[in-house]
């Protein structure tokens, strides 16, 4: 089941500069920056309340950040949802006939295994799915 939106990802061209923008913006620092190697990115996470924001900027030029900023340029990059059952979720939206881009969940960022579909499918929003981690 989805429960919330757990975070809106936001492609950046330079994330340093985007973390003094959206501190200023929100009124509150990062509370977490952390790379992603197998995702080629960078990200850096900003919390209000319920809400967070997640910032990537490309790690190489190969990553999907890059892809998107060359494409499209800075904004949303995706919609990131937390579930409670990241495999039956997969499993029904693949019944459902969307497209799961990675049909075993991986690591994402921010302790969560993480999944997404293609936007395609989804009225051209890239859409993730995110479980927490359970140490
Ligand atoms: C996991 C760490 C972290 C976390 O929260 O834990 C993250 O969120 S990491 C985020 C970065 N990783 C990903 O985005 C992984 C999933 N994305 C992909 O697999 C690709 O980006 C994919 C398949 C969506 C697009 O890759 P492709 O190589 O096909 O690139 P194209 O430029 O050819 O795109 C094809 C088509 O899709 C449109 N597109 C691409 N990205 C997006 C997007 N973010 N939102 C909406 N639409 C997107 C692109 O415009 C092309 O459409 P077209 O009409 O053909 O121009
Ligand atoms: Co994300």
């Amino acid at each position: 089941m989805l429960t919330n939106v757990e975070h809106i990802g936001i492609a950046v061209r330079d994330i340093a500069a985007s973390n003094d923008l959206f501190t200023k913006l929100l009124n509150v620092a990062p509370y977490k920056a952390e790379v992603v190697a197998a995702e080629g990115v960078m990200t850096s996470f900003f919390r209000v309340n319920q809400t967070k924001i997640e910032l990537l900027e490309a790690t190489s030029p190969d990553s999907p950040i890059a892809k998107f900023l060359e494409k499209k340029g800075e904004g949303i990059h995706h919609i990131a949802f937390e579930v409670d059952d990241i495999e039956g979720e997969i499993e029904r939206l693949k019944n459902e006939g969307f497209t799961v881009l990675n049909e075993v969940p991986k690591r994402g960022a921010d302790n969560k295994l993480v999944c997404f579909l293609h936007p395609k499918g989804t009225n051209g929003v890239l859409i993730e799915l995110c479980q927490e981690i359970k140490e």
